[in-house]
């Protein structure tokens, strides 16, 4: 655990000016927040009103859980988050920059900086984990030589040193879903997007996950966690978003997951 502190503390120092990590992608200055949702509406074709005037502000180096019944919008925020989708009024700001003036072209630059962890892991099933880690590296253009130092050192991070030349069917849940973290965190996005990480998980292994997460986060990286985890939510008491039929019910800081 200390050897994974002390590396954690190094990506907060990386992060220290996470504004730089985005400075390329529309060469406008960076505030405080890193999510900017101001009166989001998303309409699905034909006519589902998936978000309805949704508008909230996370700052940099928050940890906020967003909660809702099925079809409540919560998925629909991510991919806009990533602009996966537009939304059909509304700004959204990520990393201080206006996702409506992004061009298309600085897309894939705003992904390398917001990491992704989802329910169901994702991984490459005929890969190791390095391999799996090293290949989103791969993707992203980084050389051969700093795959060489990053995939040992995030997988060290997440306690999965030992299971490098493991592949995912011989890794259990909690320690696929930390590749898949390694994999998200390896570059030490400003932002990482939790999309129920511990859906898959009995109570003992998610609590791993969450304290995974928990470091990550105090070593300054924001986190927006989705998640349907009642208990996972009461335990933890970090700010909560509640949607209910696409619009924001609750915005509470060390809230729960009911009222
Ligand atoms: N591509 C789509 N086309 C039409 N309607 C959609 C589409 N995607 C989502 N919806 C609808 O938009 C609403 C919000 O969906 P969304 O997936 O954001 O909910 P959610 O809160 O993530 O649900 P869950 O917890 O089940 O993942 C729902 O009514 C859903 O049926």
């Amino acid at each position: 655990m200390q050897e994974h502190d002390s590396q954690l503390t190094t990506a907060s120092t990386a992060l220290a000016e996470p504004a730089h990590a985005y400075a390329d992608v529309a060469g406008q200055p960076s505030g405080a927040s890193m999510i900017v949702l101001e009166d989001v509406r998303k309409i699905y074709e034909p006519n589902v009103v998936a978000l309805d005037g949704v508008s909230f502000v996370i700052d940099k180096g928050e940890f906020v859980f967003v909660v809702g019944a099925s079809g409540s919008g919560k998925s629909t925020i991510i991919r806009l988050l990533l602009k996966e989708l537009e939304p059909t009024s509304g700004r959204i700001l990520v990393g201080g920059r206006d996702l409506g003036r992004l061009k298309h072209s600085k897309v894939p630059l705003l992904r390398r900086n917001v990491g992704c962890v989802f329910q169901d892991f994702k991984l490459l099933p005929n890969r190791t984990a390095a391999e799996n880690v090293a290949y989103a590296l791969k993707v992203q253009g980084e050389s051969n030589a700093s795959i060489r130092k990053k995939v040992p050192e995030v997988l060290n991070l997440v306690g999965l040193a030992h299971k490098m030349g493991s592949r995912p069917d011989e890794l259990s849940g909690g320690e696929q879903q930390r590749v898949s973290i390694a994999r998200a965190f390896v570059n030490h996005p400003p932002l990482l997007i939790c999309d129920e990480p511990t859906g898959n998980l009995d109570p003992d292994t998610s609590v791993g996950i969450m304290q995974l997460l928990h470091r990550i986060n105090t070593s300054g990286t924001t986190i927006l966690m989705v998640t349907h985890d009642r208990e996972m939510v009461d335990k933890m008491r970090k700010r909560v978003i509640a949607l209910d039929k696409g619009k924001l019910m609750r915005d509470e800081r060390r809230g729960g997951y009911e009222t």
